[in-house]
């Protein structure tokens, strides 16, 4: 439960928030809320003084300006409206876009680990629920802020008038003059706090039921977006036709619309029932206050025609107050949807950010040791990665080999700083990583992802990883990654769409070509230190022939750290480090740990031994089984 002290300043933050993205969206609201308020009265205040005159026999002449200025006001005034609504909703779209934008830029540029993170992506998913099904977040302070000064200037205005009702006197000598009683006040002072009370207890109700059917949906939101993904994938699309696993979705879809449309049921309900028991009461004291009014015109407190505007101001005031009540409850809610689109935009980063520069190296000096690295995912209590020690001194090549689940790419995701170790330290020429500037430190590496992505923006753009690029060198760097005959054959070139998304004559590539893009973009970059994980598990062998035999061009002197399951392949390499369970368990050059025949490296190897046989010179050659 929030304070009174915290939901004040909830409520500024958020109106300054909005005045931050569009300034005169609040303003806007402000004068068409001020004026949409008082508009009702003017109309009830013209309508009654003609009523009021009318009873003293006016001549025509006298009535027609009167008329003609009502006319006029009620026309400016309608006019205005319109006009200001137009402009508000603009605003408001200017103002959600910019929200939006916003929050999209948190996302890409938030740590890493966010983005690996399901609480991470409920709260956004929380946040888009609570705008698109109840209006709520900063989306509520946007478009509902007119409203509110409506009411409120409603109920003020209206509350003046109900006043001068109370305070009109019956003359004395009328048997009316009961009416005169001050208890009358007091007891509408009285029934009105009662249903203030009794009001926002039902609208609780109903918000609560709204929170219910946030947290269901924002749960199915989340399972849903994943399905939809999955669904629209041709990837996952072939082993759902092909492991008939429609039923499947089917079920999880019809048991996500249940929950979904069983929690929507409860909060209209829940709605309805509290509207209609509201509307007897407000009626009850509708009729109520209507009777009192007359009684006192026909005792004489009051001119006839001024019924009116009396009995107009008791209706206004009493179609305002439930409304305002009920946008107190769903303010006081709000705010709770409100802390979180903060919470969310303030996820702070725990990367330590540090500000010391690269040095820039022609001669690639770099040296990156890792020293007593123990690493466990957050949220997790295993370690995934036990005291590695490991120095990749410059120019040197080494593989990573392990099992399934050792480490290795883990191990990776800690060099390019996506986390940071639980323990331990990565020095980069002997100081801690974390000190230096992140953008110039990622600068020094070329990655290739074993689940790399591309983007669908053109191949250029894909390659140089900018829309601005040196053609000669992306031409050159797609020839090194053995990309050059199918890109022969793309109708635009460089300026090929990959993928349809954006472009429709964008163009499929198979997961062998995707992967000699990454390949081609990794070359492109030229950074001093390239780390590939399984480069070529999608490449045919030819393919793979050719990366290996420009690897000594694609790498030339720079420090290369491979990982990759075909042995065979790491033999290049001046150093193979054996990854088990998480822990280093052999290093050293492939003749070496070969001869090891308890070693781990030793039983990996003859797993593999069938498919290779070595020539007269010592050279691995694969054989074809038989
Ligand atoms: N984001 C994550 N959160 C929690 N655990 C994770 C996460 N990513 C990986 N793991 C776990 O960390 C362990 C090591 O995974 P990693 O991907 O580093 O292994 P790997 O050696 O590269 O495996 P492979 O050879 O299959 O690619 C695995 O048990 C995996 O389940």
């Amino acid at each position: 439960m929030q304070s009174f002290k915290e939901s004040a300043q909830l409520m500024w933050r958020g109106y300054k928030e909005v005045y931050e993205l569009e300034p005169k969206l609040i303003l806007i609201s402000l004068a068409q809320g001020v004026s949409e308020g008082l508009f009702p009265f003017i109309s009830l205040f013209f309508t009654s003084w003609i009523i009021n005159i009318l009873f003293t026999q006016p001549t025509f002449e006298e009535l027609i300006p009167i008329i003609a200025s009502a006319l006029l006001l009620t026309f400016t005034a309608n006019v205005l409206a319109n006009g200001l609504e137009h402009y508000r909703i603009t605003l408001y779209y200017q103002a959600k876009d910019k929200k939006d934008m916003k929050m999209n830029n948190k996302v890409i540029y938030m740590d890493y680990e966010f983005i690996e993170n399901t609480e991470v992506h409920e709260l956004r998913n929380f946040l888009d629920m609570a705008e698109l099904s109840g209006g709520q977040g900063l989306h509520y302070y946007m478009l509902e802020t007119k409203g509110l000064i409506t009411q409120l200037i409603s109920l003020v205005v209206a509350s003046v008038f109900v006043l001068q009702i109370f305070t009109a006197e019956v003359p004395a000598t009328s048997s009316l003059s009961f009416l005169n009683s001050g208890w009358f006040l007091v007891g509408v002072i009285i029934v009105g706090i009662a249903y203030f009370l009794y009001a926002s207890k039902i609208y609780e109700r109903g918000v609560n039921a709204l929170n219910k059917m946030l947290e269901s949906a924002t749960h199915t939101n989340n399972i849903y977006g994943f399905i939809m993904n999955q669904l629209f994938d041709y990837q996952s699309g072939k082993e759902i036709r092909l492991y008939k696993q429609q039923k499947v979705y089917s079920k999880v879809f019809k048991g996500m619309s249940e929950s979904t449309g069983e929690a929507l049921t409860t909060m209209q309900n829940e709605e309805n029932l509290g509207t209609t028991k509201l509307q007897i009461w407000i009626h009850l004291f509708l009729g109520l206050g209507f009777l009192f009014t007359t009684l006192k015109a026909i005792g004489g407190a009051i001119p006839p025609g001024s019924i009116v505007i009396y009995t107009g101001a008791l209706s206004n005031f009493m179609m305002a107050f439930p409304e305002f009540v009920s946008n107190v409850s769903q303010l006081k809610n709000n705010n709770k949807v409100l802390k979180k689109y903060f919470e969310f935009l303030e996820l702070k980063s725990e990367k330590h950010e540090g500000t010391l520069p690269i040095e820039k190296r022609s001669d690639h000096e770099y040296e990156l040791e890792v020293r007593n690295v123990s690493f466990k995912y957050p949220g997790s209590d295993d370690y995934v990665l036990k005291n590695i020690n490991l120095k990749l001194t410059i120019g040197e090549k080494m593989a990573i080999v392990g099992m399934n689940g050792s480490g290795k790419t883990t191990f990776i995701k800690l060099l390019a700083r996506l986390y940071d170790p639980s323990e331990g330290e990565i020095l980069l020429n002997g100081i801690d990583i974390k000190k230096y500037n992140y953008d110039e430190y990622l600068q020094l590496f070329s990655v290739v992802f074993q689940d790399f992505g591309l983007f669908s923006f053109s191949l250029g753009e894909n390659i140089a990883a900018s829309t601005e690029y040196e053609k000669e060198k992306v031409l050159s760097a797609i020839e090194d990654a053995g990309f050059k005959e199918r890109y022969d054959k793309l109708p635009k070139g460089l300026n090929t769409y990959l993928y349809q998304n954006f472009e429709k004559d964008g163009v499929e590539v198979s997961g062998g070509e995707a992967q000699k893009i990454a390949m081609a973009r990794a070359i492109y970059k030229d950074a001093p230190i390239v780390i590939l994980d399984e480069p070529t598990a999608a490449l045919d062998p030819i393919a793979e022939f050719e990366i290996y035999s420009h690897f000594d061009k694609i790498v030339g002197d720079k420090t290369a750290l491979y990982i990759s399951h075909r042995l065979s392949s790491c033999r290049f390499c001046d150093e193979i480090v054996v990854f088990h369970e998480g822990e280093i368990v052999q290093r050293g050059p492939h003749e070496e740990l070969v001869k090891d025949k308890k070693g781990k490296y030793h039983d990996l190897w003859y797993a593999q031994a069938q498919y290779y046989t070595e020539d007269d010179e010592g050279e691995i050659k694969e054989v074809v089984l038989t």
